[in-house]
């Protein structure tokens, strides 16, 4: 089912991918020039020897990530001059700026603490004898950790830094910028796949007006995505054009069902129009099959008088299924057989009549005022259009035609099972603003489905 359709739209998000991918690769190269100072202080707890230790250390290692970094000590202060290049499109100046002020800060803290370290080993082994000194000097020096340190940025407050509760390091969070970029779609990524998608729906047999409002659906909820890297493309695709198909099906919906059970105790007549050899015959079959299975007793007027062999088909149904059925000659007026079917159907307290009529091009005026005719004298609750997926575009086309002549209440889809392309059952509801009522979906009297959007668009995108 549907195998075409699912080829086209695979194409889509293929091609959306490569976009995704040529997007990140122009990402590689960072975008965002930094020119940052961040001042220090060390509060006058460590040496100079030891600020400047630490000075160089940090310097070196924002060196590594190609950023031009000079660190001075001035007094009880370690300044950094950074500047170069970093992060990449989707991050703004200030959130690169954060980011260096964080790095900065997080590296200056654990130098400061590794120098003060270094500095009271070094005075308890210059004063070894000297216990009681050193271990004041080093409860004092190893206070910097949690509250001696502190930052100031030239350009921003240091409490954004602060934010940042996981403590990763450097390099950590150097790694995570590269392995966690994301990718922000925007409407000049999606042109060339929308444009693909719009091919793919159209040779899919969908309706232009339901091809303009899927690909229009799919740009709202795509443009301005934020993608991550690394994610599957389809599955996001996937999540916007199920959304897309489900909102243009579920545009009209009608539960038949409900419909029925609400007129329990009438006799509710249902008539079935279409052109010829679509699944009319079959489709009655199996509506009064369903039917009496939910308890309703039913009657079968054979109003196809047109075609030979007509009769007896419906009445090979009803055989099988033990149904009543109203017949007048082949060439007799179809109107009359309905009208009496249904007298008899009322008399006889039948819950539901269902009447065949002779299948017809939708062109043929003469054919379609019979139509007309037969709906005036039977008033029929409900009108049915049947119609085969497979005839896609077309079979939209009819359902208009047929809905301008006698104004239908809903489809049968039939011959789902042997659809490929899919366009006819997204798009008829939507152009004949009439519901779909349940698919065909094969030979047998079970072979029919009532109608879910949901059930259609799994089937679409399951493997
Ligand atoms: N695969 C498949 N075949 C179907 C389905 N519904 C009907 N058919 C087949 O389609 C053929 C035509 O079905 P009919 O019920 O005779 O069609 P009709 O519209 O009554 O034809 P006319 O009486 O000429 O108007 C038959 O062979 C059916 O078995 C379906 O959902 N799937």
């Amino acid at each position: 089912m549907f195998g075409k359709l699912k080829e086209k739209l695979a194409s889509f998000t293929k091609s959306l991918d490569k976009t995704v991918e040529e997007k990140a690769v122009e990402l590689e190269e960072p975008e965002v020039i930094v020119e940052e100072e961040v001042v220090v202080k060390t509060d006058g707890d460590m040496s100079v020897e030891g600020a400047k230790a630490a000075a160089e250390e940090i310097a070196e290692v924002l060196e590594e990530k190609e950023l031009e970094a000079v660190a001075e000590t001035k007094d009880d202060t370690i300044e950094v001059m950074v500047e170069g290049t970093i992060g990449d499109k989707g991050q703004t100046e200030a959130q690169t700026k954060e980011q260096v002020e964080t790095q900065v800060k997080e590296q200056a803290e654990e130098q400061i603490k590794e120098q003060a370290e270094v500095q009271v080993k070094e005075q308890a082994e210059e004063q070894p004898m000297a216990t009681a000194d050193s271990s004041a000097d080093f409860s004092a020096i190893s206070s910097v950790d949690s509250s001696v340190v502190s930052v100031d940025s030239v350009s921003s407050e240091s409490e954004q830094a602060e934010q940042k509760k996981e403590k990763t390091g450097f390099f950590g969070k150097a790694k995570a910028l590269i392995f966690d970029r994301e990718v922000i779609l925007d409407d000049d990524d999606l042109e060339g796949p929308l444009m693909e998608l719009e091919i793919a729906l159209l040779e899919s047999d969908l309706a232009l007006s339901v091809t303009d409002a899927i690909v229009a659906s799919v740009r709202e909820q795509l443009s301005g995505t934020r993608k991550r890297l690394g994610k599957n493309t389809g599955s996001i695709v996937e999540e916007a054009l199920k959304n897309a198909i489900l909102e243009v099906m579920s545009a009209n919906v009608f539960d038949f069902d409900e419909f029925m059970e609400a007129r329990r105790g009438q006799t509710v007549h249902i008539a079935f129009v279409g052109i010829n050899g679509t699944g009319k015959t079959t489709s009655i079959a199996k509506i009064a099959n369903r039917l009496q299975k939910n308890g309703y007793s039913i009657t079968i007027a054979a109003g196809d008088t047109f075609r030979a062999g007509a009769i007896d088909q419906i009445q090979i149904h009803a055989d099988r299924l033990g149904i009543k059925v109203i017949k007048h000659q082949e060439g007799s007026d179809p109107a009359a057989v309905i009208y009496d079917a249904l007298q008899y159907a009322k008399a006889h307290k039948s819950d539901v009549l269902l009447s065949d009529t002779a299948g017809r091009m939708h062109t043929n005026v003469n054919l379609m005022a019979q139509l007309e005719k037969i709906c005036r004298v039977s008033t029929p609750d409900l009108i049915i259009f049947v119609d085969e997926a497979t005839a896609g575009n077309d079979a939209v086309e009819r359902a208009s035609q047929f809905n301008d002549a006698v104004p239908i209440n809903g489809t049968i889809l039939t011959k789902l099972d042997a659809d490929s392309k899919g366009g006819a059952a997204i798009s008829i509801a939507y152009i004949t603003q009439k519901p779909i009522l349940f698919f065909g979906v094969g030979q047998e009297y079970d072979d029919l489905l009532k109608f879910d959007p949901e059930w259609f668009a799994k089937k679409i995108f399951e493997e």
